[in-house]
């Protein structure tokens, strides 16, 4: 950590709010005043900040955080303001400039789309401005919203090529089960899927954060295949994380970086419908490498229309992969099950194609619990 010129920092809003859910100064000016230091000492920080409802729920009098969508995007935009005006006087007091950046999960995938969140946050950083960035709140709908911050971070991880990602909340790491159950322990260093068998973790989050761990290890999963470790820890040890001292917990680098459409399709694409698998097609697609062909697929759920997004699944529901789909969901029932061969003869050049090709399927890791 000590050695990454380029960090990504997620904050979340359990650590940027006091016991009453108001937003406290306190925890931003000392995030700031941690992240100027670092920028004097020539280490690029992106931050990635929640807050933004947890803000706006005083100013408008609300009692809890909102659950419907347009109070939740109301909130979010008039918090936001509060938010980056904050963070905009903190940063001030050592002379730095922020840069706001609100981005939708379609922005940090979507090839038109990266190109201009990556070209902004390349500028920001090359003129010395501390990009913070959040999820465009006020517009992102269900459909497409991340909803938590933490996978948005990891793809901001993954489009700025950071070298590492922090994770900071309001517990000093991964815990063998819910940090309040008696007993759990903290773990120290994740080096494989493996190591997080067993482990207990709850997508409950605090009153005001949202996701809870079950989002952090997902970030944590994504950045790390894509060969970028991660560290996650509670937000007054940013200083020790930063510097490279073991705090919390340590995700280590498992794979390369990937292409954004195969991340995309892994971590942020909405599937249209889904594929069933007879075993063999099973197996042959979790060999990696092999193109799911029609012999393979015995049923087919959902509308969809060729090049969308669609769930690759066993006979059980088990979802084996994902992959972009060569026909519409009304011409699959009549492949169903059918040799290539026999549809060149009976339907003509064309039908003889893969239902997905090799290149278009990424395969969904099953977590043992
Ligand atoms: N195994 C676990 N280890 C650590 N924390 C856990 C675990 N399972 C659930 N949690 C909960 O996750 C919460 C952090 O998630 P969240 O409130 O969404 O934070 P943030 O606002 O920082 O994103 C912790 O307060 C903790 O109660
Ligand atoms: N974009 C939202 C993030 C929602 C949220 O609470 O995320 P987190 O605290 O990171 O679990 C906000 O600013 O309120």
């Amino acid at each position: 950590m000590s050695d990454a010129h380029r960090v990504v920092v997620k904050i979340g809003s359990s650590s940027l709010t006091g016991d009453d859910g108001r937003l406290a100064p306190g925890a931003i000016r000392t995030l700031a005043d941690v992240i100027a230091g670092r920028h004097a000492a020539g280490q690029q920080v992106v931050l990635v900040t929640s807050g933004s409802v947890a803000a706006g729920i005083d100013p408008l009098g609300l009692a809890t955080r909102p659950r419907d969508l347009a109070t939740a995007q109301a909130t979010a935009s008039v918090g936001q303001g509060m938010l980056i005006a904050r963070y905009t006087a903190a940063f001030a007091a050592h002379g730095l400039q922020v840069g706001q950046v609100l981005l939708t999960a379609e922005d940090t995938v979507r090839r038109g789309h990266y190109r201009n969140a990556q070209r902004a946050l390349e500028r920001l950083l090359e003129l010395g401005v501390v990009p913070i960035v959040n999820e465009n709140d006020a517009v992102a709908t269900n459909e497409i919203r991340f909803g938590d911050n933490d996978r948005l971070a990891a793809l901001v991880s993954h489009l700025v090529r950071a070298d590492a990602m922090v994770l900071l909340t309001d517990v000093d790491g991964l815990y063998t089960g819910p940090p309040d159950k008696p007993g759990s322990t903290r773990i120290s260093e994740i080096r494989s899927p493996a190591d997080l068998e067993g482990i207990e973790v709850t997508g409950r989050g605090s009153a005001v954060g949202t996701g809870g761990m079950t989002t952090k290890l997902e970030a944590a999963s994504i950045a790390t295949t894509s060969g970028i470790p991660v560290v996650l820890t509670k937000a007054q040890n940013v200083t020790v994380a930063l510097a490279g001292e073991e705090v919390g917990t340590w995700f280590a680098a498992t794979g390369k970086r990937t292409s954004r459409r195969r991340l995309w399709l892994a971590h942020a694409a909405r599937t249209r419908g889904s594929l069933v698998l007879d075993d063999g097609a099973v197996a042959a697609v979790r060999g990696g490498r092999a193109s799911l062909l029609p012999a393979g697929v015995t049923d087919v759920t959902g509308d969809f229309d060729a090049g969308d997004p669609v769930d690759l699944v066993d006979a059980h529901g088990v979802v084996v992969a994902r992959g972009l789909v060569a026909f519409d969901s009304s011409e699959i029932p009549g492949l169903l099950g059918r040799s290539t061969h026999d549809l060149r003869d009976e339907l003509g050049e064309g039908y003889d194609r893969e239902v997905v090709h090799r290149d278009d399927l990424v395969l969904v890791r099953v977590r043992r619990r």
